[in-house]
């Protein structure tokens, strides 16, 4: 309950000063204020959910033969390390800090170097709510950084968020101190648009798929499969919307695409835009360089959200994670041929389907290799939701019931009420 009284009053701090935090967090990475916002609310969300777990936890009891007896503690795990991406910087700090406080650990966080910021301001909201000196930490740093952290004998646990590579070195270091990971990696994630669908949801759908925080998004639904009958409809509708998209000062009310994290990652995406082309796709809008009016804004990192048709199953573009706003559109004709070209991916994070027919939506999810499965949306996150990945995509579970397993450890205790009786 103290630790519940801890989290809830962090999470009032946060909903008090929203306003000023989404504008730090749109400054640190870029996003849309409009964003941003719904960011800060999934944080203190976060917060308010393990709050409501923490009194919960409790072990079980069990009777054996004889009087004796048996029960279970669930205890924390010690010092969790959390390494977290650029793309959410705030939101994961509370996915990582809210289950792990929660259950009774102490938790070290670095984030992205990309994105310092406002993971300092949460440390200083959690001492604020009273949380004692040194419960949360933020160390600062890059790459020799995290691997300290994750070679670190005193260190029980890591949770990280960030690319494959970068989590198979994590994986690797934590198996030289048999300590457990959580790993939230990349994605290449389908969504499944069948004819029968709600059109207008669907193309919706697809927008929130792929276009979020500038299409930087490990689970984005990048492989937009439609169904051949209505390809050229959905198209129209989506690069209509996608055009209409208003790219600027992520600080304006207006914005709903800021600039991409740096430069690198720019040229990252063209890199991909123009493979694409030379492997046969067809840019339907978008995926150039684009420069604002406003004096002050022209050295960002923008471009024009992009669509791509003509796209194969084999090109580049559809096989690997882009993180950059780019969709690839790929008809096909039935069920069986679309699932087993879903499934054709190392990656396992999140899929969708949209159609009417619910038997077929409940009997497509259940074949689809991934964590994360959305009928008839895309890319919501309620905090109650446990997320992760399956294959390449990572393994352990954030947010939902199941992630307080992935912050303890179980201690059975066996207790003997009659005589010991040896063999010897
Ligand atoms: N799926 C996802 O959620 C994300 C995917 N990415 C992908 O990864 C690419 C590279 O972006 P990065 O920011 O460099 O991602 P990254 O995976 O290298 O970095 C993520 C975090 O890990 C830390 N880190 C890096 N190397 C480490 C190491 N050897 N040991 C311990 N910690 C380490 C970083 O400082 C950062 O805090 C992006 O272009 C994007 O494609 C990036 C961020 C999130
Ligand atoms: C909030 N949501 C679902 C759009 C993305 C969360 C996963 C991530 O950290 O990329």
């Amino acid at each position: 309950m103290e630790r519940s009284r801890v989290l809830l009053e962090a999470a009032r701090i946060i909903r008090e000063r929203s306003e000023e935090l989404a504008t730090m967090e749109t400054i640190n990475n870029g996003k849309s204020i409009f964003e941003a916002r719904v960011d800060i609310e999934i944080s203190w969300q976060t917060l308010e959910y393990y709050a409501g777990l923490a009194g919960s936890m409790a072990g079980q009891h069990v009777q054996l033969p004889g009087g004796s007896f048996g029960y279970t503690r669930r205890e924390p795990l010690g010092v969790c390390v959390g390494i977290g991406a650029w793309n959410y910087p705030f939101q994961i700090a509370c996915w990582k800090s809210g289950p792990a406080l929660a259950s009774g650990n102490a938790m070290v966080y670095k984030p992205s170097p990309f994105t310092p910021i406002t993971v300092v301001l949460l440390a200083e909201i959690f001492r604020e709510a009273g949380a004692p000196p040194g419960l949360f930490n933020v160390v600062q740093g890059g790459a020799s950084t995290g691997e300290f952290l994750s070679k670190h004998p005193d260190v029980a646990k890591i949770s990280f968020t960030g690319s494959v590579p970068t989590g198979s070195k994590i994986m690797e270091m934590a198996s030289k101190g048999i300590k457990p990971v959580t790993l939230e990696l990349g994605g290449k994630s389908p969504l499944i648009i069948f004819s029968d669908s709600d059109l207008e949801n669907a193309v919706n759908g697809a927008m929130m798929a792929n276009f979020l925080t500038q299409g930087q998004v490990c689970c984005n639904g990048t492989r937009v499969f439609v169904q051949s009958n209505i390809l050229q409809k959905f198209t129209e509708e989506v690069v209509k919307k996608v055009k209409k998209i208003k790219i600027g000062d992520p600080l304006l009310e207006d914005t709903r695409m800021g600039p991409l994290i740096n430069r690198p990652q720019l040229e990252k995406v063209f890199a991909f835009i123009k493979g694409a082309k030379e492997q046969g796709a067809k840019v339907l809008t978008g995926g150039e360089p684009y420069i604002p009016e406003d004096q002050k804004l022209k050295a960002g990192f923008y471009m024009t959200p992009c669509v791509l048709g003509d796209c194969k199953d084999d090109m580049t573009c559809v096989k690997e994670e882009i993180f950059g706003p780019v969709m690839s559109i790929l008809p096909f004709d039935t069920e069986e041929e679309v699932l087993e070209r879903a499934n054709n991916s190392t990656y396992g994070l999140a899929a969708g389907v949209f159609t009417r027919d619910i038997q077929r939506a409940h009997r497509v999810v259940a074949s689809l290799q991934a964590g994360m499965c959305f009928i008839n949306n895309y890319n919501v996150s309620p905090v109650e939701l446990p997320f992760g990945g399956y294959k390449k995509s990572g393994f352990g579970r954030e947010n939902g019931q199941v992630t307080i397993e992935y912050y303890s450890q179980l201690k059975t205790v066996c207790v003997e009420m009659g005589k010991v009786e040896s063999v010897f």
